[in-house]
């Protein structure tokens, strides 16, 4: 029930309002991109696309954002704010923050060189948000082949899904605790690639816990499909990466979009449309917030 002209008379100038800031927040800092993309991951998972993962925590009310999967680790709220400030005073609380983290994180990828694809519109945004849903639904970087797939298959997403949305780590940065299982522990890991890892994420938990490594260590920042080149050659940065490529049922379509960027480009669209259509509140659910971090 979305539909890609649902602003086209309500509010013309939402979509390249978004676009502008957009590129301007990815411009100033290539890595924005990435976390605008994850979080409108984050916001569909749990409880649907509908700005869910937006509402900040207060003394009354426990969101989204302090969920283990996202405490001291999303980020990107500012720009969304902006963004928001900015189309309401095109059109007064007309566009919803769920469709504006939609259009931003299409807008990311197309910023980073990455394919384009139509963001059907018309979520209304939560009054609520879940920290339970939010831990029991989004995936851990510890995950392996099945717990990923059981996941995604929660959301009716298959295991091509699975390993195209994967894609989107082809750009952004994780951190030391994170990834320092896989480095230090697992066996389906390039060697020189663990151990240059590990000169910046010390073995010792608490001991540079928040160091930063590339997702995609040959091309950060730029969408491509060099993640998945990445995997064949056993250079995932995290173990559920590298879960994705380690003898299973997802290593032929890992190798289909490591020879394809064309193979890549369009799985990825088609699943970030299927990703966008969890769960939306329409019609007279939900709300168009006016400031996307509180209710109404
Ligand atoms: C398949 C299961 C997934 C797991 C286990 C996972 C896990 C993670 C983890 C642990 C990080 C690092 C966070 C940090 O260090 O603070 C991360 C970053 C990121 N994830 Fe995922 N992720 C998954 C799927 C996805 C999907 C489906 C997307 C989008 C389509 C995505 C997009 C990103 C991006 C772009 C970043 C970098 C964010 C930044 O630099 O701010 N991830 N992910
Ligand atoms: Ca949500």
């Amino acid at each position: 029930q979305l539909s890609s002209t649902f602003y086209d008379t309500s509010c013309p100038n939402a979509l390249s309002t978004i676009k502008s800031a957009v590129t301007t927040a990815v411009n100033n800092e290539p890595r924005m991109g990435a976390s605008l993309l994850r979080m409108h991951f984050h916001d569909c998972f749990v409880d649907g696309c509908d700005a869910s993962v937006l509402l900040n925590d207060t003394a009354t009310f426990t969101g989204e954002q302090g969920a283990i999967p996202n405490k001291n680790s999303l980020r990107g709220f500012t720009v969304i704010d902006n963004i928001k400030t900015q189309v309401e005073a095109v059109c007064n609380q007309t566009v919803s923050c769920a469709d504006i983290l939609a259009v931003a994180a299409r807008d990311s990828v197309v910023a980073l060189g990455g394919p384009s694809w139509t963001v059907l519109l018309g979520r209304r945004d939560s009054t609520n948000a879940s920290k339970s849903n939010a831990e029991s639904d989004l995936p851990g970087p510890n995950f392996d082949l099945s717990n990923l797939t059981q996941l995604f298959a929660n959301k009716n997403l298959n295991v091509t899904d699975l390993v195209a949305l994967s894609g989107g780590h082809t750009i952004g940065q994780a951190q030391c605790r994170f990834f320092r299982d896989h480095i230090y522990n697992d066996t389906n890991i390039n060697s020189t690639f663990a151990s240059s890892l590990q000169g910046s994420c010390p073995r010792a938990s608490g001991s540079g816990d928040a160091n930063l490594a590339p997702l995609d260590a040959a091309s950060p920042t730029t969408f491509n499909n060099d993640y998945f080149t990445n995997l064949v050659s056993q250079k995932g940065l995290l173990h559920s990466d590298q879960e994705l490529f380690n003898g299973g049922s997802a290593d032929s379509t890992v190798r289909s979009f490591a020879s394809s960027a064309s193979a890549f480009s369009s799985a990825f669209t088609a699943a970030m449309v299927k990703m966008g259509n969890i769960s939306p509140k329409t019609g007279s659910q939900g709300q168009i917030r006016i400031s996307c971090s509180k209710v109404n």
